[in-house]
């Protein structure tokens, strides 16, 4: 799925209206009718009250659309206008006036504290007082009103965004955005929904499609492609009756330290799970036994040195590596790291102290192989890139070393994005759960495995983080967040291929009356 931003959402609005010959109130009424279905579907004529806060602008008119058919439907309704500018907008006009039609109790207009409406805590409010336009902080009363709203425990509905976020900028006030329990947005999610400063705001979402233009929704490059089921399934190679173990390639692991072995077997492992024909784990001497106990498939070739590894000899050609997991940061393996980078042609994965040794050592960029995937968590991207303002910053700071040094980055976090030059690619699978130490290195084995398989790097880097969330979400159905650890999820792997292709499970019939 798609990710626009709020202006390419205007376009695609203005080009909806001129091709299918209809009028911005049109288009309003179908997104407000969708959200009316929805609410209609579940709430089938109950008599809650339903607040609704309309602002001034379109996300205000849809408010007043829904309010108007479900006072039509015989529903418990309160509306106000929250009236903190005269500069309505048509559309808000048009449907203000339409309300007549359905009620005499014309919707309240707020213009201070003093109009803050007695809520229940069974009462539903829906949120249409900004969305995809508001352009500046909210201060004053309004402010105050969210705050207001928020201290509420009546459930809250946003239409097409909470108040208070932007589509695509980041937070100005943190203390001025509606805490939605659910938000229904349109045709699109918006990209705030999943960077953690912004993505908190809205817990659950949904998008209602309400039928904008196809061919500029299927066109128009997205600010962001969302990776789900049908996008993963997409990236899939069939396995071939006559394939034997080479042609899916020896993934090179090059991982641990004194202490730190565990790193290697989690990834080796994972590289096998994932699919590498043969996989062998580069570790310094200590490893070795441990890695032969451990892992029996794997073959294993030591360093030189006892406990980190200081000069990577090998008698073999990769087809992938992955490299950096708990192998420290030691001068001598720095020096082992730009032979590594120089040296070697094979597809790769730079994680962790590898990655913390380019940071520390910039010349290692200078030999940084084209098109490597590099697996930063928030803080070895911050001493690689340095500090970032907020999210959004951190994006576009990615996208510029991204194409610098023409590299894949996988920013890892609850919705893992991976930026390669201006594309972003936002992952949909993980949980909390999967906050546990050792998942980034399954997932380093995991791309490793996907890249010895013949996956071009991009697809590897974005298919190997959605099976590695997929396979943490099955574990925590299973055992519950807190039990899940790393080596479960690489166990998982296996399940997590296996639901690419299931079918989802259909909803119940009803039983037929007789
Ligand atoms: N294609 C689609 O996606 C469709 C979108 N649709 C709907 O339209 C919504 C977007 O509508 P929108 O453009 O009118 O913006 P909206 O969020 O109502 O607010 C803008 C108004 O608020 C004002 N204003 C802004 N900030 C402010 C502030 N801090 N404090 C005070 N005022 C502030 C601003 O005024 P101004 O800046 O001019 O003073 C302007 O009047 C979208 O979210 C969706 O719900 C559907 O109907 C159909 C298809
Ligand atoms: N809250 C979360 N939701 C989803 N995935 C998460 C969450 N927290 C962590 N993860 C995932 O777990 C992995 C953690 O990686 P990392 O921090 O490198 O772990 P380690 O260094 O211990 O191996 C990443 O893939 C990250 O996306
Ligand atoms: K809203």
């Amino acid at each position: 799925m798609k990710i626009f931003s709020s202006e390419q959402l205007y376009q695609a609005d203005q080009i909806t209206t001129e091709k299918q010959q209809i009028t911005p109130s049109d288009l309003m009424e179908r997104a407000g009718t969708q959200i009316f279905n929805w609410l209609h579907q579940r709430m089938q004529g109950a008599q809650v009250p339903i607040h609704i806060f309309c602002g001034i602008g379109n996300n205000g008119g849809d408010g007043l659309v829904i309010g108007r058919l479900l006072i039509e439907n015989g529903y418990n309704v309160h509306m106000y206008v929250v009236n903190c500018s005269d500069k309505r907008s048509k559309n808000f006009l048009i449907n203000y006036d339409r309300i007549k039609n359905v009620t005499k109790s014309w919707p309240h207009l707020m213009t201070s504290e003093e109009d803050f409406p007695e809520i229940n805590p069974e009462d539903i409010i829906i949120d249409a007082i900004f969305g995809i336009g508001m352009n500046r902080k909210l201060d004053g009363w309004v402010k105050k009103l969210i705050q207001y709203l928020n201290a509420e425990k009546a459930f809250k509905l946003a239409v097409d965004m909470p108040t208070g976020l932007y589509a695509n900028e980041p937070l100005q006030d943190p203390e001025a955005v509606l805490q939605a329990n659910h938000t229904l947005t349109f045709q699109a999610p918006k990209l705030s929904f999943f960077l953690p400063e912004t993505g908190k705001y809205v817990p659950f979402f949904e998008v209602l499609e309400i039928g904008l233009d196809p061919e500029f929704l299927h066109t128009t490059e997205p600010l962001a492609e969302l990776i789900a089921k049908q996008e993963a399934q997409k990236f899939y190679k069939q396995r071939q009756k006559f394939d034997h173990k080479g042609t899916y390639g020896h993934a090179l692991v090059i991982a641990g330290s004194y202490g730190k072995i565990g790193a290697a077997i989690l990834a080796s492992k994972s590289a096998f799970k994932a699919g590498a024909g043969l996989v062998t784990s580069f570790v310094p001497k200590c490893g070795y036994s441990i890695l032969q106990t451990a892992l029996p498939e794997a073959m294993v070739l030591t360093d030189t040195e006892d406990t980190f590894i200081t000069d990577i000899q090998l008698n073999f050609e990769p087809s992938a590596i992955a490299v950096g997991m708990g192998i420290a940061t030691e001068k001598k393996t720095v020096s082992a790291l730009v032979k590594l980078f120089s040296e070697t042609k094979a597809p790769m994965v730079i994680d962790a102290d590898a990655i913390n040794c380019i940071s520390e050592n910039k010349e290692l960029l200078k030999v940084l192989p084209k098109y490597s995937i590099l697996t930063p968590h928030l803080g070895e991207l911050e001493r690689l890139l340095g500090p970032t303002k907020n999210d959004f910053d951190r994006i576009e700071k990615t996208k510029a070393f991204s194409k610098k040094n023409d590299v894949i980055v996988i920013i890892k976090g609850a919705n893992t994005i991976t930026v390669f030059g201006d594309k972003l690619y936002v992952n949909t699978t993980g949980n909390p759960g999967m906050a546990t130490a050792g998942s980034g290195d399954v997932l380093s084995g995991v791309i490793a495995g996907l890249l010895s398989q013949g996956y071009d790097p991009l697809i590897a880097a974005v298919f190997g983080v959605y099976l590695h969330g997929s396979a943490g979400n099955i574990v925590s159905q299973q055992v519950s967040y807190e039990a899940v650890m790393a080596s479960d999820i690489s166990n998982a792997l296996g399940n997590a291929y296996l639901a690419l292709f299931e079918q989802e499970p259909q909803p119940q019939e009803e039983p037929q009356e007789k």
